[in-house]
This record gives structure tokens, sequence and C-alpha cells, in this order.
């Protein structure tokens, strides 16, 4: 050991970040008795997860929800009380943060953490800075929206994701770039404000990883709340008028004008200020760094987590990895099964889905029946009005095992966790068939949506199976 690295303190884990890959695997490696250290730049804890991203655009669609049911008058909820609204939640999520780091005796150190060697970290904040020796390391450092050249945000009426906090709900008129998850989300929350939206997305389709019934179901619903798609367009530049109007214009020659524009076309890791060439790894165009199925980088020792590894990007799954890379390093052995994942959108209408697609399926030729529920059919769903909602299931049409799961309406990304223990435990449609739900809920779907399938499978032809 060097004069330097004799005077670094020395942890069995130093985790870079403190998001929800950070977090998660800090307070494992602790839980394991390690002593470990979380470096942070921000000075609020928790990453994009709750101060930019997850904690409060859900926070703010909440709000913006309870105001519109409230009735119309309520409609256009100041911009400083959504803000305030924000502010309370994620300040109390930093606060369990803080917490929960204290009495697992984590050390929270606040500054720039870059490598300087293959167990050094460097972290540097306004007071100077000090060396941390590291028998592990953990990468957690997230990413950030990403930007263009051409796109000149300004916080102000160009805005990125980060921005969130300062939207206006006073605009008039919305342009939204890109129809992924985040441009789909706020397109959604600024309908409910009565605010009209254009979301430019280049691809044919908007959320084109989603079932396409259910993606054409949730498409139907924002048009009818006043959101105009314009598919297959790209946006080239974006230009601001004398007067303060925002114009996108697209690469097919048309111009669209509004009072702001959210700009939301996916993520670049933050990788920039690792210094990453000192212990020999590197990142690609999009700042991501490669990992085994283990999250191990190329070296051994240093692991990666959440959006910094790229896909899929959800702060539920990064808090995984970052257990799942912890318990590798410390050799203990941990289950984890990503094909089980649920995918939760929370449009308005939200949509949830687990296991396969039915392309996936039809690709890989399963034999598969699919069951559907509509919620106008279900007397929750009545009683909720969400007459647009439905439940579709897939399932093997000879073993009649659940294959996937895919909702749009009122509730779906709690209803998913139902199907998706029946899929993790490999269990049948009987199950629904065979279970009495609640009544009214909206949890019945399941079971009128196997009942459904069953009988597409009588219709085909094939041999009446009375369900045991
Ligand atoms: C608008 C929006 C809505 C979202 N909604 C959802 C949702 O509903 N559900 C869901 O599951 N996911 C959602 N996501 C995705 C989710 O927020 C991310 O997947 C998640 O935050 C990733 O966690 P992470 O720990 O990898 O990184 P982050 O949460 O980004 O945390 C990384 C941390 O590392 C710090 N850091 C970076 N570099 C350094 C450095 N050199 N030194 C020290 N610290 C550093 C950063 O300051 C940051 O605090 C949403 C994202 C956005 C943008
Ligand atoms: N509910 C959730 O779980 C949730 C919510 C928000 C975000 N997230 C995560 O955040 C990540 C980033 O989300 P995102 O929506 O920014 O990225 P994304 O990659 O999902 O979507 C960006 C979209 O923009 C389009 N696009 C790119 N350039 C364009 C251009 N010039 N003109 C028009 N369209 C263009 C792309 O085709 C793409 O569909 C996602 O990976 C997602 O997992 C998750």
């Amino acid at each position: 050991m060097n004069e330097t690295n004799r005077l670094a303190k020395h942890y069995d884990m130093v985790v870079i970040g403190s998001g929800a890959a950070g977090h998660h695997g800090a307070i494992q490696a602790a839980k394991l008795g390690k002593k470990v250290a979380v470096v942070e730049r921000s000075k609020a804890l928790g990453g994009a997860s709750i101060n930019t991203g997850t904690i409060p655009s859900k926070t703010l669609r909440e709000a913006v929800l309870r105001s519109s049911r409230s009735g119309p008058t309520d409609r256009r909820i100041s911009a400083s009380s959504l803000a305030l609204r924000i502010e309370e939640v994620a300040s109390n999520e930093v606060r369990v943060f803080e917490s929960q780091f204290r009495r697992n005796d984590i050390d929270v150190l606040i500054g720039t953490a870059s490598f300087s060697g293959l167990h050094t970290i460097r972290v540097a904040s306004q007071e100077g800075e000090h060396l941390c020796h590291a028998d592990h390391v953990l990468i957690a450092s997230g990413s950030r929206p990403a930007h263009n050249a051409a796109i000149p945000v300004d916080d102000v009426s160009i805005i990125d994701t980060d921005a969130i906090r300062r939207l206006q709900t006073e605009h008039h008129v919305l342009t939204i770039v890109g129809g992924g998850v985040i441009g789909i989300e706020y397109a959604c929350i600024a309908a409910a404000l009565d605010i009209p939206v254009t979301v430019i997305e280049r691809r044919p389709r908007i959320l084109d990883f989603v079932d396409q019934q259910i993606a054409e179901a949730l498409s139907y619903h924002m048009r009818s709340q006043g959101v105009t798609f314009r598919l297959g367009e790209e946006v080239e530049e974006v230009t601001k008028s004398s007067e303060g109007k925002v114009g996108a214009k697209l690469k097919s020659g048309k111009q669209i004008w509004s009072d702001a524009l959210l700009y939301a076309v996916g993520r670049q890791a933050n990788t920039d200020s690792l210094n990453l060439a000192a212990c020999g790894l590197a990142a690609d165009a999009r700042g991501r760094i490669q990992v085994n199925t283990n999250f191990q980088t190329s070296q051994p020792h240093i692991y990666a987590a959440g959006d910094v590894i790229g896909y899929p990007s959800l702060s539920s799954v990064a808090m995984e990895q970052g257990r799942v890379a912890v318990c590798h390093a410390f050799g203990i052995p941990v289950v984890s099964v990503p094909e089980l994942f649920p995918y939760g959108i929370y449009s308005i209408p939200e949509i949830s889905f687990v296991g396969k697609t039915e392309e996936q399926l039809t690709e890989a030729g399963v034999p598969y029946e699919i069951g559907i529920a509509h919620y106008r059919e279900i007397a929750r769903g009545q009683i909720l009005n969400d007459t647009t909602g439905l439940l579709k299931i897939l399932f093997h049409r000879e073993t009649r095992q659940l294959l996937g799961v895919h909702i749009v309406g009122e509730g779906a990304t709690e209803l998913i966790h139902i199907g998706q223990t029946v899929i993790a435990f490999e269990g049948s449609i009987d199950s629904f068939v065979n279970t009495v739900f609640n009544y009214p809920t909206l949890a019945e779907c399941y079971k009128v949506a196997a009942l459904n399938g069953l009988n597409r499978l009588n219709y085909s032809g094939e041999p009446h199976l009375v369900a045991s």
C-alpha cells in the first residue's frame, strides 16, 4: 500500500450514488456487516428516483388527478401548490434515506466521486478532497436527460424532465418531443390539466415495447383527452420567437408552435466525472458501462447497477440490481428472475405488464390463447367510470399456464402483481377460475379474463376441459 492509500479510509464497499441502485446496494452491504460509504454529489440524497424522476412525476400525477376529480373549477391547480406537494413528498423520502443510512452505520460522503486507481476513490467537494480505499465498488451514478445541441434547453419554456418542479400550469399549449415513457406520462398529466399537447415521436407508434392492443387503448383515451400525436416525425430544431413562443421544426418540414416544449428523448448515463480510465473501464456513447449477469464490470471487484448500465432504467429494477450486485460481491447467493419483473407506466390510465407479449410468443412458436376482461363489464370498472380499461392474459393452449398479463386502466400497476405471482409459481389460469375475488374489485378481471380465455379454447373446436 502506498502512502496515499495508507491515509485513505478503508471500506468493504464504496457505493457511488445514492439513488435507487446505490441506496439498496448500500443497505444490503451494511446488513451483511460490511463497512460501507455512499458518495453522493448532490446535497439531496435519493438520486433521480426521489428528486427529479419517479417520485416527483408520480406525486405530480396524483395531485393533478385529485384536483381534476374535485371539479372543473379546480382543474388548473397552481404550479406553486404542485411544486410544494412534490417538495413535501421528496423531502420526506430524503429523510427516510438519511435515517436508514444512519441506522445502518453507513458513511454518507457528500462530494463527487472519481477513480484514482483500481481500489481508490477520490471524493471532491467544496471543502476539499479525500480518498477512500474500497475492497469493492458499486457504481450507481444513474443518468440525466439526454440533450442535443439543436434543442436549446433553457429551463424556462424549453425544458427537460429535470426541470419538472418548475412546470407552469398556466402554459396554454405544450409540445412534447419523445413518445417514450416520460413523454407519455407527462402528456397525460398535461391533458388532465386541460393543456392541449402535441407529442412528436419519430417511431410509427408510441411505447413500441408495450402490447399493441394496450398501447392503442391508451392512444385512443389520450386523443379523447385532447392529445395530438405526430408519429413517424422527428424534431430537427427548436427555436424561440420574439414573443417567446417555442417552434419545433420537424424533418418533414412541419413547424409546431407552443408556449412550452418538453424534451424527453431518453437518458445519458452519468459516467463522465468518474475518471473510469483510472480503473481500466470505459463507457459507451450514451455513457453506459457494460456488466455481466452478476453486474460485474470487466474489473471483477467493480460492480455497476441502475441507469448507468442502461435498459430497463427503472427504479424498481435498479433497487434489485444494487442488491443482487452486492450479494454477489460478498458471496451471498440470490435468486432474481428479470423475466418476472413487471413494468408500470403511469399514464392516465395506467399501463402495466409482466411476462411475455403476444409478439414474443408468436416469434417463439408457443401455442397460446388470450383472455380479455373489459373494465366496463366489471362492476368496479363501472363504479370508477373507467370504461376503456382492459386486462388481457396470455396462456399456453395445452397446459393453460399463465404466460403474460397486460393491463391498461385504473389500478393497473397494483393489479399486475396478482398475475406476476401466478406466473412466478408457474400457475395456470385455472387458479383464477377457481378463486373467489372480493366484489366489487378490479381483481375480478382475472377471473373474467380466464373464463373468456377458456371460452376461446372451446370456440376454436378443441375439447371442452372443465377446470377442476
Ligand atoms: C420523469 C421520470 C419518471 C420516472 N418514473 C419511474 C417510475 O414510475 N417507476 C420506475 O421504476 N422508474 C421510473 N423512472 C426511472 C428511475 O427514476 C431511474 O431508473 C432510477 O432513478 C435509477 O436509479 P439509479 O440509482 O440508477 O440512479 P439515480 O437515481 O439517477 O441516482 C444516481 C445518483 O448518483 C449521483 N452521482 C452521479 N455521479 C456521481 C459522482 N461522480 N459522484 C457522486 N455521486 C454521483 C447522482 O447525483 C444521483 O443522486 C423515472 C425516471 C424519470 C426521469
Ligand atoms: N413508469 C416508469 O417506469 C418510467 C417513467 C418514466 C421514465 N422511465 C424510464 O426513463 C427512461 C427514459 O425515458 P424517455 O421517455 O426519456 O426515453 P425513451 O427512450 O423511453 O423514449 C424516448 C422516445 O423519444 C423518441 N425520440 C428520440 N429522438 C426524437 C426526435 N428527435 N424527435 C422525435 N422523437 C424522438 C424515441 O423514438 C423514443 O420513443 C426510460 O428508459 C424509462 O424506463 C420509466
